[in-house]
């Protein structure tokens, strides 16, 4: 009698191995308070591109500023591109008409009207720590308008470690 080999029932769901790779590229991030990262995937779950927030090309981690308060031509807001942007604009492919991003926190208004600009139709997003600001409040505003759906990510609870 022969036994008949089963798959694995343990294997990572879609929305936890786009997660994970989204929380991964956050993990470049030289950002000290808040590393962000995402991952762009096709309606048949291909990775099409990968961002995470940092200084553009040529603006040096080491020389443009890092804080979060102080005078505003000191901080790091009008300098660092979010994580979102610089998946949209790392893709090379053409377009992105349908695609899905996973993004560790909620896309505030800038990266919303680049999502809905580029024809990202659904968002699954982390935490969405800035939810009451006026940036996400004016992002969910048109996403909405804009037919673009979002949902949060559940955590399974499952961990995994990789060794580097
Ligand atoms: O849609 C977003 C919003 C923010 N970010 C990045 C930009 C900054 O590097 C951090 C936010 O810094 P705080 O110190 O938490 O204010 O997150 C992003 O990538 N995408
Ligand atoms: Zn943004």
């Amino acid at each position: 009698m022969i036994k008949k080999i089963r798959k694995r029932s343990d294997y990572i769901t879609w929305d936890e191995y786009f997660m994970g790779v989204a929380q991964l590229a956050g993990m470049r991030s030289k950002d000290p308070s808040s590393q962000v990262g995402a991952c762009i995937v096709s309606e048949d779950n291909k990775i099409l591109s990968m961002g995470y927030n940092g200084f553009p090309i040529g603006c040096s981690d080491d020389d443009f500023p890092w804080a979060r308060e102080g005078e505003e031509l000191e901080t790091k807001y009008l300098y660092v591109t979010h994580s979102e942007l610089n998946a949209i604009l790392n893709y090379r492919g053409g377009s992105l008409e349908g695609a899905k991003l996973y993004v560790t926190l909620f896309p505030c208004n800038e990266c919303a009207k680049a999502i809905i600009q580029s024809g990202i139709k659904t968002i699954v997003y982390g935490n969405d720590k800035y939810a009451n600001t006026p940036a996400v409040i004016a992002s969910k505003r048109m996403l909405d308008a804009s037919g673009v759906r979002y949902y949060q990510y559940s955590p399974t609870g499952r961990e995994i470690t990789i060794q580097l």
